[in-house]
């Protein structure tokens, strides 16, 4: 019997939400049909403001939360529609949720020393408000049962990229780059390694939006046009989250335009475009430098996430890997935008058959775990 799952993922880029449909048979699962929604301005503009500290947070929050469940709602509705199908033929919706802040790095040995001390992950959702207008069950807040068991919370999609990607015998490298780049190493031993690699597109479309008012470089053809400042590159490259071993995962909570502004002041006769080509370029290096560190084995890069559309960033990457041939997700049979989401429908799944989602291997837990809550319709 095929059985059906809703993914939706609305990430670190806050451009809006992705949601697939996914049909489960003997197979490997496979995305019937893929709507999104952008986010409408000033729901964007607070989700933004919530990953800062700032006043009435708790009051926001929620209002943010209640917005956003109706953004998701909506993606479920245009789904079924364009499916022809009923609530009641889908098993779940997997729901994301909008991370807000993600601080697990204070977690473990330091956790007795009080509250200060303890490790967290923010997702904004309302899962329940999302059961109620979509009358499907919800599975939410998949990462803090992961952090509970002493891991980072995330990545969490290598287990869902071996599903569809891995091949016996061959190690395979694939890399979302969302507003932060991650990178799962497939063994060819079936092993999985993945840790967050640093800044995709969060500080390009940062600094796209301020000096050219659209939401990101599109092909990074401004990129493209500018010459990559050397000096900088290698003060961006000296940070030193960067550095560090795996598992690790990171946030807007560091990549953030605070970050930026720091580095940015003794080049401030740059122009803005060089300054772009420059930010292209960092992503581009800090995505190779994890991918020649952690998957030396590996032939094959397969990029997914809305930075694989960005032709200038995929050439970029290509030059600094030349012995590795980099790819689309949608050479393999999975358009880029359509990847996280369905993961998070692949997560739901798993969590109804009382199956683990994570992987300790990627995320430094003390074991595997079965994630989210459950939200009956
Ligand atoms: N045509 C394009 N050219 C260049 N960049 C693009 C294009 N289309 C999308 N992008 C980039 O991809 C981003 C959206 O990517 P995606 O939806 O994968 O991110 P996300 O899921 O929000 O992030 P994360 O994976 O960190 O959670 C946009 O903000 C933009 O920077
Ligand atoms: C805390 C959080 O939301 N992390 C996201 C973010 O976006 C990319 C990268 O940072 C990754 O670690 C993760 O998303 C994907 C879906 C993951 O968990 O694998």
């Amino acid at each position: 019997m095929t059985e059906r799952y809703i993914g939706l993922m609305s990430g670190t880029s806050l451009d809006g939400v992705d949601g697939v449909l996914v049909e489960f048979s003997e197979s490997k699962p496979r995305v019937a049909l893929h709507r999104s929604a952008p986010f409408a301005t000033h729901l964007r503009a607070e989700l933004l403001a919530l990953n800062t500290p700032g006043g009435n947070e708790l009051h926001r929050a929620a209002l943010a939360a209640n917005a956003l469940a109706r953004v998701y709602a909506q993606v479920v509705a245009d789904l079924l529609a364009g499916a022809g199908i009923e609530a009641a033929d889908v098993q779940a919706i997997g729901a994301h949720g909008q991370t807000v802040r993600h601080r697990p790095q204070e977690f473990g040995a330091d956790a007795q020393q009080g509250l200060a001390a303890a490790g967290y992950t923010l997702q904004l959702n309302n899962p329940a408000l999302l059961a109620e207008l979509t009358g499907v069950d919800v599975v939410a807040d998949f990462r803090s049962r992961d952090l509970a068991a002493g891991g980072q919370g995330a990545p969490l999609v290598p287990a869902f990229h071996r599903e569809v990607f891995g091949q016996a015998g061959e190690t395979v490298a694939v890399l979302n780059i969302g507003g932060i780049a991650n990178l799962s190493v497939l063994g060819a031993d079936a092993s999985v390694l993945g840790f967050d690699c640093g800044p995709g597109n969060a500080l390009m479309d940062y600094w796209c939006q301020r000096h050219t008012s659209r939401p990101f470089d599109a092909g990074g053809a401004w990129a493209a046009g500018g010459t990559v400042n050397a000096p900088l590159l290698q003060v961006l490259l000296g940070e030193p989250y960067l550095a560090k071993a795996p598992p690790k995962s990171t946030g807007r909570d560091l990549f953030n335009p605070d970050w930026l502004t720091a580095r940015l002041r003794p080049f401030n006769a740059l122009a803005p475009q060089e300054i772009q080509a420059t930010l292209t370029e960092f992503s581009a290096s800090a995505c190779a430098a994890s991918v020649a560190s952690y998957a030396k084995s590996s032939k094959s890069l397969i990029v997914c996430g809305g930075g694989a559309l960005n032709t200038h960033l995929m050439q970029r990457l290509q030059a600094g890997l030349p012995q590795v041939a980099v790819m689309s997700s949608e050479a393999r049979g999975l358009p880029p935008l359509q990847v996280e989401a369905a993961a998070f429908a692949w997560l739901a799944r798993k969590t109804l058959r009382r199956e683990a989602g994570n992987l300790a291997s990627v995320t430094g837990a003390r074991g595997e775990r079965v994630l989210g809550a459950i939200y009956p319709a």
